[in-house]
């Protein structure tokens, strides 16, 4: 979903509602049928994760599982007049009817962090919940694209690969690590220090989701500008610490929420385009790589009709990039190793 779609759906009115798909592209009786499921959907990232699905004219049905509390934001968010029908389901006995049939599902369930932690000390939490959420997905809609937000990312995503893989349903193509927000504030911060319009902006963010292995390219980025190395060590550092901007400002109450359904909606539909047979759509994910000797890594990923269609390469590297890619690679090693062992205890 593109700003310019929510600005415009924040701009049409009800009785006008019938014609946004068509002006797109898509009209609805043309859209292919989709499922989308958001699994933590009840959460400071689901619910407006929930309502910005609900607002993707590709979504015809969205799912939204909880341990508790999804039949209130079903019925809130189903009363909004687009596409898709939404059902809440709470609680492991509903998780088969919400997952059954979904091609894309979204799992932000999990804690979040409060100030003083590490993305890696929510692993004792969330890699058993990523992991029994995985085995579900695996049992019940093992095709579906599988986008993984909830952290340590980089530990998360490589927990999910070995439970599909012990299932037999492992398809590196479908497996996603969300690393949209990274992209987002690194074109927040570089359009601001650059002083060029945000809307021009793009900026690869490639490696991991934590701290340093957070290596954002300023030197590919667009619109150009001739920033001081110390200005681009400086947004470099910024978007390494964006997360941790966020939960020290929200103080105890939780990391970001809002920027993140953003994001998480912007790959989503990235996601769906792909299926759907739209060229060219490429976005940025933590995925099964062979761009480095690790066997996951983010960096440019073109999306296609079986998911990852083709892991794109880093491109020319400034030397302080290039410092930066080696700096980051043994605490993502060790994370991704983490992962992988824990699924296999
Ligand atoms: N990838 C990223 O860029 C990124 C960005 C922000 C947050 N996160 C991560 O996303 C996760 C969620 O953050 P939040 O702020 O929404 O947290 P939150 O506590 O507000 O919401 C999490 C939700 O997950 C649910 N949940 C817990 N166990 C579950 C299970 N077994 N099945 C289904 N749902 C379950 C909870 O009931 C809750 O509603 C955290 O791990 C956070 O670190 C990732
Ligand atoms: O920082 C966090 O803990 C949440 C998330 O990974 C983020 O980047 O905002």
């Amino acid at each position: 979903m593109t700003t310019s779609m929510l600005a415009y759906l924040a701009r049409r009115t009800p009785s006008t509602g019938a014609s946004y798909l068509t002006r797109r592209g898509f009209a609805s009786d043309s859209a292919p049928v989709r499922k989308v499921a958001i699994l933590g959907a009840a959460g400071g990232i689901g619910q407006p994760l929930s309502l910005l699905m609900k607002l993707n004219p590709l979504v015809s049905r969205l799912a939204l599982y909880d341990i508790s509390g999804t039949p209130g934001v079903a019925a809130d968010v189903s009363h909004i007049n687009t596409r898709s029908e939404v059902l809440g389901f709470a609680g492991e006995e509903q998780l088969e009817k919400a997952l059954k049939g979904a091609d894309v599902v979204i799992i932000p369930a999990g804690v979040p962090r409060k100030p003083g932690m590490t993305r890696d000390d929510l692993f004792n939490i969330n890699a058993g919940i990523v992991k029994s959420l995985c085995g579900a997905v695996a049992k019940y809609c093992p095709h579906a694209l599988v986008n993984v937000i909830s952290n340590p990312v980089n530990s998360t995503v490589p927990i999910a690969s070995e439970v599909f893989k012990k299932a037999g349903t492992y398809d590196e193509k479908r497996l996603f690590g969300v690393t949209t927000l990274d992209v987002v504030r690194a074109k927040t911060f570089y359009a601001g220090k650059a002083k060029v319009n945000v809307a021009d902006v793009n900026v690869p963010v490639v490696g991991g989701h934590a701290g340093v292995t957070i290596l954002p390219l300023f030197s590919q980025a667009t619109s150009s500008a001739n920033l001081a190395n110390e200005e681009i060590e400086a947004l470099t550092k910024r978007t390494q610490d964006g997360g941790t901007e966020v939960v020290e400002a929200k103080a105890g109450k939780g990391s970001a929420t809002l920027s993140m359904a953003y994001a998480g909606a912007i790959f989503a539909d990235a996601c769906l385009k792909g299926l759907n047979g739209v060229p060219d759509v490429v976005e940025c994910s933590f995925v099964q790589s062979t761009v480095t000797d690790l066997p996951f890594f983010a960096s440019k990923v073109r999306l296609g009709k079986n998911g990852v269609e083709e892991v794109l390469g880093l491109g020319a590297l400034s030397d302080y990039e290039k410092q930066g890619l080696e700096a980051l690679k043994p605490e993502l090693k060790s994370s991704i190793e983490k992962g992988i062992k824990f699924a296999n205890a």
